[in-house]
Formats: structure tokens, sequence, C-alpha cells
């Protein structure tokens, strides 16, 4: 056999190779320009491709959902080597009970000076089997390990704790006195749970036999444990709609800090964001969807706002990349302390962060979302003896008859960011304030 045919011969199987492979491949420069990518990498990234730019350039096709990735790849220093691997991408909430929410897996490799290599794959059904497993795996937990860090007492129908039993002393240093005829929002502190919550969890206890939650849990002495607690319901009867409803529930309650301690580090790689230490994009969509799946058992408001930092480019442009990152730093901090502990605050893209309201309507939302535009304001960060000040719009929208999903939800408060920027930027803005008769983005474009 010839050279020519060997050569010709192996490049055959090599593109049979990329073809039949079950992953997405994609070849591309430093800067994203894609050079070659096989069937299913199209397939897979088909549905983020913006209109006209087609799959040119895989950074600017993942800019809206990960826009780090570039980053990554510009700050690896090594002629070659593994940027980063399985790095997990949120790429669609899912509608609860209708579509599951798709997460993509990213292996971005370094092949030479000049080339990346990446292997793309869907993971969405490991993703929902994994939290599956997780919430099994904490439910078994509860009720089969450590017979001396658990505490059990028993709650009414409103949530308020009937029985003391002594391991609660135990666990908490918290006398009968007071606990007995308070609601169990007395166990947390007061920025992590509320009274509609409590009521959330018992309608799910109804619901599935079991509602299982980890968070802060409150001491005697005001310090705080990680605990994890589940509620079964006692007495079940049905009610005239057909619905189980209990006369009271049983409550465990375990404190699981040493096991948080050892979980916190896998769990803060895949759920915190690189740079600012909140939650990543992906976290924000697994809490969100949870937190509108509550919504529909119990309805009740839920509120969103989308913080996007105004003229970020030109801080990038005019005192560099790494003040922009102190300054995205500083902003998720004042969100962080702005908000309250059952509030999930989260960086769903570049310089745009979202944060959810749990139990809260538009005009307390409009509130929190001006107090927080004041700090930003009124903050200034130093660089090199001079004051940096820059300014956010906000978007605000809430869970209405017409807005009823997490997708509707982010759309309309994009919507009403977009409104923000057009009105000129550091302000906060709702779909109320778009003109009545322009509803739609293209017409409002037309109007202003
Ligand atoms: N420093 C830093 N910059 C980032 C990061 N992620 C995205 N950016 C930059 O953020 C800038 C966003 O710019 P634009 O979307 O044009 O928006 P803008 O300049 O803020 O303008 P308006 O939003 O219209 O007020 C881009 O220049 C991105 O490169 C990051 O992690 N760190």
């Amino acid at each position: 056999m010839s050279d020519h045919t060997e050569l010709h011969d192996a490049h055959e199987a090599l593109l049979q190779f990329l073809y039949l492979a079950p992953v997405g491949l994609v070849q591309m420069t430093l800067d994203g320009r894609v050079t070659m990518l096989n069937p299913l990498s199209a397939q897979l990234l088909m549905p983020l491709a913006r209109q006209g730019d087609g799959l040119s350039n895989l950074f600017d096709t993942l800019e809206p959902i990960a826009p780090e990735l570039r980053y990554m790849a510009v700050s690896f220093q090594p002629p070659r080597g593994t940027i980063c691997e399985g790095y997990r991408l949120q790429v669609s909430a899912g509608v609860p009970g209708r579509e599951d929410a798709q997460v993509l897996s990213i292996t971005l490799v370094k092949l030479d000076p000049k080339r990346l290599m990446v292997v793309i794959s869907d993971v969405s059904l490991a993703v929902k089997r994994e939290r599956m497993l997780r919430q099994n795996e904490a439910w078994f937990n509860a009720v089969m390990v450590g017979v001396a860090d658990y505490a059990l007492i028993t709650l009414d129908a409103k949530g308020d704790v009937s029985e003391w039993n002594p391991s609660i002393g135990r666990l908490t240093g918290l006398t009968a006195q007071d606990v007995c005829g308070h609601n169990v929002a007395v166990l947390y502190p007061g920025d992590c749970m509320t009274a509609d919550r409590v009521l959330d969890r018992l309608r799910e206890a109804d619901a599935n036999g079991w509602s299982l939650d980890e968070g802060w849990h409150l001491r005697a002495d005001g310090s705080r444990f990680w605990g994890s607690s589940m509620i079964t319901p006692l007495q079940q009867k049905t009610a005239d709609d057909g619905s189980l409803i209990s006369s009271g529930y049983a409550l465990i309650v375990r404190d699981i800090t040493e096991k948080r301690k050892s979980a916190e580090s896998l769990l803060h790689s895949i759920s915190c964001d690189h740079l600012t230490g909140i939650a990543n994009r992906r976290a924000f969509f697994e809490a969100a969807e949870l937190e509108l799946r509550r919504h529909q058992r119990v309805p009740r408001p839920i509120s969103l706002l989308l913080i996007d930092a105004d003229h970020f480019k030109q801080i990038n442009d005019d005192h560099g990349h790494a003040m922009g990152d102190t300054v995205l730093q500083k902003l998720a901090l004042i969100l962080t302390q702005s908000v309250r502990g059952i509030d999930v605050v989260a960086r769903v893209g570049g310089e745009e962060f979202a944060v959810l309201l749990p139990s809260t309507w538009m005009d307390e939302a409009v509130d929190i979302a001006e107090r927080i535009r004041k700090v930003v304001e009124m903050q200034s960060i130093n660089v090199g003896g001079a004051d940096l000040r820059y300014t956010v719009s906000i978007g605000v929208s809430v869970i209405s008859s017409t807005i009823t999903s997490l997708g509707e939800l982010m759309d309309a408060a994009d919507k009403a960011l977009y409104l923000a920027k057009r009105s000129g930027r550091n302000q906060v803005r709702t779909l109320a304030d778009l003109p009545r008769t322009a509803f739609g983005l293209e017409a409002f474009s037309e109007s202003v």
C-alpha cells in the first residue's frame, strides 16, 4: 500500500470516529473560532447558537451561559494541558413535571499553543439522577443513622410544636417552654425560615409522605448548626377535594455539620461561581426550580431581580480586567448583604446577577432592588488613589397568572432590565413600566 493510500485510510478512519463518537467534539483556535465539529456537538450546541452567528465561535455561542470559559482559556498559561474537566453548563431550567433541565458537561483541553479541543456531553439525565440519589441518601441518613445527634418533636396542623421530646434540648439547648406552642420556625435563625415556608413543607409532606430539607438551625445560645430535618405526617385523612391532610407531623432534626464540612468542598466546586463565591447559574436554576415547585403546591408570590453592571466593558477597558473582577466581587457582596438567608443570590452571566425572592410581592421586590441600586451608587472603590464608581440597572418580575414558569419569570425580568438600560441605566424597572400598547420588545424599541 502506498504512503498516500495509508494516509487516506487513516484520515477516513479518523473522520468515521469523529462522526460516530458518542460525545460532541469541537476543535477550535484559542479565541474560540471553530475549525472542526462533529455532528453530535452541532446537535448539542445548535439550540444555543444565536441567529446569524451559527456556530462559528464557541465562546461567542456560550457567552450568555458561561462567559467564564473564555477567561479560563485565555488565562491558562501552559502550552498544553487540561483547562477544565467535566465543567457543568446549565443550558435550560426545564419545566417542573414536564421537561427536565438541560445540563451539558464540557472538557476543555489545550492541544498546543494555538488549538483547543472541546469534549461536550449531555449530562441532564445524570444530573437528575444525582439529585435524586442525594435526596435518597439524605432521607436514609435522617431515618437510620446517628441515634445520638437527632431530635424528635411533634407538630400540629399549623406547624406549631405540640409535643416536646428531651432530645431537642440535647441537640439545641432549648427548653420545653422555649418551643412548645410556638411555630417550629423558632428552631431556625430568623432569616432562614418563615411560617409560610413551614406550611410549604407540611404540604410537601402530605403529598409525598415526607419532606426533607437541609439548612441552618438555631441553638439556645444563638449559635447555628447545619441540620437536616425530615417531616413525616402522622394521622392522615382525606379532605373534601380528595387530597390528604394530616392532623399532626413528626419532625426529626439531625446535626450534620461535620458531614456538611466534608461535602462542602465538592458542593462548592459544582455550585459556586469561581470568581465571586456566590451560587453559579447552575445552582441558581436548581434552587429556583425547587422554589417554583413549592409555589405550584402552595401559590404565593415569588419575585426575581436581574441585576446588570452598567458600562462594565468601559470599566474593564479603563482599569483593567482584574479591577473588573474586583467590581464583580464587591457587587456580589452587596447583593448577599442586602437580602435574607432564604433568598437565592447568583451570578448568572458575565456581569449579570440574579436574586430570587420567595414570598415577596412586586412592590417589596422593587423596594429591595431600589435599596441595592442606591448602595451600589454610593459605593466607591479605590483604584490607585482614585475613586471608581459604577451603577447597576435592575429588572424586576413576579410570578403571576401570565408568568408561571421560571423561563417566563426570567424573560420578564430580562425585558424589564432592557427597559432600564434603554431608559438611561442606574434604575429599577418592571414590565408594568412598559407603555401599555407596546408589551413586546420589538414594539417597545420602536416606540422609544
Ligand atoms: N473583568 C471581567 N469582565 C467580564 C467578565 N465576564 C464578562 N466580562 C465583560 O463584561 C463586559 C460586558 O459588556 P457589555 O455586555 O457590552 O455591557 P456593558 O459594557 O456593561 O454595557 P451595558 O450593559 O449596556 O451597560 C464585556 O466586556 C465582557 O468581556 C469577568 O468575569 N470579568
